[in-house]
């Protein structure tokens, strides 16, 4: 390039020779040096040279033309490479990214089977320790058991409870006492006065005391709080029996049933509520329960089905039955199965429309029935092999009153006489059980034959002697509580659970 533009700027051809040389080497030859290159008056052999030179030079030209266009395509080349060399870098970058993401999701892989062999191993050793926590757990419910029944024993199988019913009127009862200092005792205090009116009336004190003695403003919850223990009793595999005696009007519905509302719910809602919440939480250690509820009523001696929802006119006949087993079943019964607290209360609501209630002259909502609400508990642990069986019996007695009070007549005085009956034959059987006597009449009324089961050997018996507070209720409350004490006087072998 640089030869050339030096031809073009020098047009002389001697000039331009020598200037060729000078490019070309750093010696020029000495001919050359000491003859300067004329081109017109120049000789052949200069012309010759010339002419050579100015071939080389076209000739060069060409080349130069060939390497400028090579040049060009050799750029273009490179434009195209570059723009392929890009592309790769781009790619390269996105294999790159690729690459390092799929790093990522091998640690990551790494990571999460890592953390799953630490579960597995978590696992393992969290089930070695609740399969050992199981195991102490049931000991423990073992333990709660045995010493929850010994304390049940030693305060007795047959237990008795006085509660006092408020003045209807809000009035004080000045003839019972109860001391504040002793929860056991009641005092019945009479009054008599002088036949002459020359000397002071006389005070006469009948003292009686109980297992407890609950005075007119002991609460619903108050009154629970000491059977509830008996009916975990019953989820133990014991049979247990809670029955309310006491004249009519005294308060033995109340206390039994209660009323509507919560506060005010009686022993019955209670201890079914508290069965089945017992029932769930001894769920978690393995324990299935299965309860069948059954409702009857006698009524003058002869057994009804509370449950009964067929035609009046073909209720069916019933008779109590003992198997070989000793365990004692009604016949066309209806023994319903239940698996809530709801269902129960249902059929509780069911017993009492179907309950026979008649009025008289002493209580217009008078019940002239016992009733009798049986739950039949069946418990089975089948990782222990463990079965245990148990009744629940909560009884509402009929009014114990005398007849000449309450003035019956009739139909009304057929009633008293079975209650009366029934009643006293319940006071024999349970004198009898006391005295240790070989022969226990149960048969002699439908009552004492129903209950054998919870008032013999194998139960816990808690019976509620309610009394009326009003003075001219003085001679009933002398005989409940006369009635109460021969049974508190009671002492019934030890219970032992239902358990296979
Ligand atoms: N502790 C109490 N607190 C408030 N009210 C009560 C209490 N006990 C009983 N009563 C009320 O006294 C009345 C009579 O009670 P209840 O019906 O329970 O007597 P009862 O002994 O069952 O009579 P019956 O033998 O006729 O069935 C009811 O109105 C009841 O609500």
């Amino acid at each position: 390039v640089c030869l050339q533009k030096k031809i073009r700027k020098d047009p002389e051809p001697g000039k331009a020779f020598a200037a060729a040389t000078v490019i070309g080497s750093r010696r020029p030859p000495a001919a050359v040096t000491r003859a300067p290159i004329c081109a017109a008056g120049g000789t052949g052999a200069n012309k010759r040279k010339a002419w050579d030179l100015k071939g080389k030079v076209s000739d060069m030209e060409v080349k130069m033309r060939d390497y400028q266009t090579k040049v060009k395509s050799v750029n273009k080349e490179n434009e195209v490479l570059r723009g392929t060399m890009v592309q790769s870098q781009t790619r390269v970058a996105e294999i790159e990214k690729e690459l390092e993401r799929q790093r990522g999701q091998i640690r990551y892989q790494d990571l999460i089977n890592e953390l799953c062999h630490t579960v597995v191993i978590v696992i393992c050793l969290l089930g070695e320790t609740v399969t050992q926590q199981k195991d102490e757990l049931h000991a423990g419910e073992m333990e709660r058991r045995r010493l929850h029944n010994t304390i049940q024993e030693l305060k007795g199988n047959i237990r008795v409870f006085c509660r006092v019913r408020p003045v209807v009127d809000g009035g004080v009862s000045k003839h019972i006492q109860l001391p504040a200092s002793d929860t056991k005792m009641i005092t019945l205090a009479k009054t008599e006065e002088s036949h002459t009116g020359k000397t002071t009336d006389t005070q006469k004190n009948y003292n009686f005391s109980f297992d407890r003695v609950f005075g007119p403003a002991a609460s619903q919850q108050e009154i629970f709080e000491e059977i509830s223990l008996l009916v975990q009793s019953a989820l133990d595999g014991y049979n247990v029996c809670c029955f309310a005696y006491g004249q009519t009007g005294s308060g033995k519905t109340y206390t039994m049933e209660g009323d509507e509302f919560t506060e005010t719910r009686g022993v019955i809602p209670r201890a079914v509520q508290q069965v089945f919440k017992a029932a769930e939480k001894l769920a978690a250690q393995g324990w299935e329960f299965n309860f069948t509820a059954s409702f009857v009523e006698i009524y003058n001696e002869s057994l009804r089905d509370l449950l009964y929802t067929g035609k009046a006119s073909k209720r069916p006949e019933h008779e109590i039955r003992k198997s070989v087993t000793n365990e004692v079943t009604i016949t066309n019964l209806t023994y319903e199965k239940v698996v809530n607290e709801d269902q129960v209360l249902g059929l509780i609501a069911l017993a009492n429309q179907n309950r026979s209630t008649a009025q008289t002259a002493q209580n217009d909502r008078s019940s002239r029935s016992h009733s009798v609400f049986q739950l039949d508990i069946e418990g089975v642990n089948g990782g222990r092999d463990i079965k245990c069986k148990s009744t629940l019996c909560l009884v509402d007695l009929a009014g114990s009153e005398r007849m000449l009070k309450s003035q019956s007549q009739g139909e009304r005085f057929k009633e008293m006489t079975a209650i009366n009956g029934s009643l006293s034959n319940l006071g024999i059987v349970i004198s009898a059980l006391a005295n240790k006597e070989n022969y226990i009449p149960y048969r002699n009324s439908k009552l004492t034959y129903l209950l054998q089961g919870c008032l013999g050997g194998n139960s816990k018996t808690l019976m509620f002697v309610n009394i009326a507070p009003e003075p001219d209720s003085f001679g009933e409350t002398l005989n409940s509580l006369r009635f109460a004490s021969k049974v508190n006087d009671c002492v019934i072998g030890t219970a032992s659970a239902n358990r296979k």
